[in-house]
């Protein structure tokens, strides 16, 4: 099984079918679930009672990204439903670590998310209270919008960040990812990568998962050499 994982956006999923479409993606290492409040993100989606039913009858994990206010509040409930990974935004959140301890006290992996403009830097020594550190590559919303390549420095410090602290922590890369983009993201250190349009707008949503985890694994390979070389 590959190290690198792809994880599908319902967001560009078609919304009166969501079942089948979770049902679409079971070649996928986990559903992204994007919870948006129109608050911290000028769009909304849905909330506990509509991801604790997709949860029940998905074949799949959950990997829920919060855009949300009151992060320290919400984040709770959706590990409490049972989602497997449960993300807050940093700028959302008053009081992260303590956060990221509640949820993998109650069983999920923790994760937090930077949005494009947010700096890593403050928050490399919390690295070992996460599962997962999250760097947006678009401004946060919406499906469908363009690979922010100015991410690729932070993601770069990030991924050298944790190699040198030995903990274990997966780098997840969302929004624009598609064939063209995944391989940069691969190289800088990216091992998560979340795909809306790329799988949901494809044919063959399990045809395109598979062709992003290819250009990943190839791209991730040659970083490596890179890395080794004298
Ligand atoms: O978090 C998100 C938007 O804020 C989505 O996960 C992201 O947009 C995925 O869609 P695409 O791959 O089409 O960019």
């Amino acid at each position: 099984m590959s190290h690198l994982h792809i994880n599908p956006s319902i967001l560009s999923a078609d919304f009166s079918r969501l079942g089948d479409e979770l049902r679409a993606i079971t070649d996928a290492d986990a559903a992204h679930i994007d919870v948006m409040d129109n608050h911290f993100v000028p769009n909304l989606t849905w909330g506990p009672p509509v991801v604790e039913r997709l949860h029940e009858i998905s074949p799949i994990p959950f990997d829920v990204h919060l855009m949300i206010e009151d992060a320290d509040r919400w984040a709770p409930r959706y590990a409490e439903i049972g989602c497997e990974s449960v993300t807050f935004h940093a700028e959302a959140a008053i009081a992260p670590i303590k956060l990221a301890r509640e949820l993998r006290a109650q069983g999920s992996r923790a994760g937090m998310a930077l949005r494009p403009a947010t700096p890593v830097e403050p928050y490399l020594d919390m690295l070992e209270e996460l599962d997962l550190l999250l760097i947006m590559t678009v401004e946060p919303g919406f499906g469908g919008q363009k690979f922010l390549d100015l991410t690729l420095p932070k993601l770069r410090r990030a991924a050298e960040a944790v190699r040198g602290s030995g903990a274990s922590v997966a780098l997840q890369v969302d929004g624009g990812v598609s064939e063209e983009t995944i391989g940069r993201a691969a190289e800088a250190g990216a091992n998560v990568f979340v795909a809306g349009s790329s799988v949901y707008g494809a044919d063959d949503p399990a045809a395109a998962i598979e062709g992003l985890r290819s250009v990943a694994e190839r791209a991730a390979e040659n970083s490596t050499r890179i890395t080794n070389m004298p």
